[in-house]
């Protein structure tokens, strides 16, 4: 995944340039050609706006004008410049906060994805709501690597990384290759503030790359202004600041999948089902369903329960809504298309997507209700 900042998409004139996003759009075409999806967070819609109509100030809502304006120019910029079709995606953090939502956004995202769309997400600014600052589009970038799962976030601004300080102010600044753990130490580094364009200058990437840090993500900081380094990068070479994830990534997923709320959905399994899940490490497949309880859409999080009883052995993220899955329940993977019209995917849960508790709930049937209030 690739953020790109408002700092090397402008002409210098007030306007959007498009020499580095050329050069990055070079970079999206060479990892797709390795068989990696790419997703791509984009600012600029500010700086774009400006340049259609100069004159406006920085207040809020005129930046928040500004970026409506400028929205369109920026996707076009992309769009002349990537092979695949882009698609808009507007998110605002507090749509992320929102179970929902957040599942909705994820599974228009993979959509996106597995159709071979570049997907183009900004900060929904119109509705940002931070009277200091409009938008993070780092912030939002490591949420949405999070929510994609994605290998690597690649933060391209207009420096090479972080320095030891204010590389504009401070001669004795050096760069940080790399970082182990971002202390407080390290933030302060990054205290500087903004360039002239971006916002939240380092400290922000700092943040993202916590987040990501936490997630079992690598991140990586560099600079967009030079071939060399954005040419590098498909081969693996870096030459900025490397963030290393914290542990193992499927770790982080599964802690993530165990402590993500459950939509209060049940998918109930015969034994068959159970034990290969349990013993074999297998995905839920539709053959071993025997009911479905409650309502919910694909993507939700739901428990995995047997035929009887109120013991949860698994829990995860489905591939069929509710009736979709009522529909399926005990047939072979190979009928899905035939009875619903349409698959997503042989697995009902796939593997990675589930974790295993074994663990008693306790409830009696009476006490359902309660159970599921309790879940959401
Ligand atoms: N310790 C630091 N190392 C590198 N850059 C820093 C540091 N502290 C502040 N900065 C500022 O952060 C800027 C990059 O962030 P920002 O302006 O928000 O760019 P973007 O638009 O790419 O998000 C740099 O141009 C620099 O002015
Ligand atoms: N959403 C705003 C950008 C906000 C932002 O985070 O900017 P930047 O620090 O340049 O990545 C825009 O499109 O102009």
């Amino acid at each position: 995944m690739l953020k790109v900042g408002s700092s090397l998409l402008t002409d210098g004139k007030g306007g959007l340039g498009k020499r580095n996003a050329a050069a990055l759009a070079g970079l999206i075409a060479r990892l797709r050609d390795q068989g990696r999806e790419v997703l791509l967070v984009s600012s600029g819609a500010v700086a774009a706006g400006r340049g259609l109509l100069a004159g406006s100030g920085a207040e809020l809502a005129q930046r928040q004008a500004l970026a409506a304006l400028g929205q369109t120019p920026m996707l076009a910029l992309w769009q002349g410049l990537v092979e695949q079709p882009v698609a808009q995606v507007l998110l605002s953090h507090d749509d992320l906060r929102n179970r929902r939502r957040y599942l909705n956004a994820q599974a228009t995202l993979r959509e996106l994805l597995r159709i071979g769309a570049l997907p183009i997400v900004n900060e929904n600014d119109t509705v940002a709501v931070d009277e200091l600052k409009l938008g993070d589009n780092d912030n939002l970038a490591a949420v949405v690597a999070t929510l994609v799962g994605a290998d690597i976030l690649l933060i391209a601004t207009d420096t090479a990384g972080l320095y030891t300080g204010h590389p504009g102010n401070d001669p004795d600044a050096r760069p940080v290759p790399r970082i182990e753990e971002i202390t407080p130490e390290i933030m302060q580094m990054a205290q500087g503030g903004a360039g002239l364009l971006g916002t939240g200058g380092m400290y922000t990437k700092l943040e993202a790359a916590t987040k990501t840090a936490a997630a079992g993500i690598d991140a990586a900081l560099f600079c967009g202004h030079h071939a060399d380094t954005i040419s590098a990068l498909a081969e693996d070479r870096l030459f900025g600041t490397f963030i290393p994830a914290h542990g193992d990534r499927l770790v982080a997923r599964k802690m993530w999948l165990r402590h993500t709320p459950p939509s209060g959905g049940i998918v109930r399994v015969d034994e068959g089902a159970a034990q290969a899940i349990a013993d074999r490490g297998a995905s839920l497949l539709p053959g071993g369903v025997v009911a479905v309880e409650g309502d919910f859409n694909r993507d939700a999080m739901v428990d995995v329960m047997p035929a009887e009883g109120y013991q949860r052995l698994a829990r995860g993220l489905v591939q069929y809504q509710a009736s979709d899955l009522q529909r399926i329940a005990g047939l072979h993977s190979s009928e899905i298309e035939t009875v619903l019209g349409f698959h997503n995917g042989e697995s009902v849960i796939r593997r990675e997507d589930m974790v295993l508790l074994n663990a008693a709930v306790g409830t009696a049937p009476d006490d359902l209700e309660a159970l599921l209030e309790n879940q959401q």
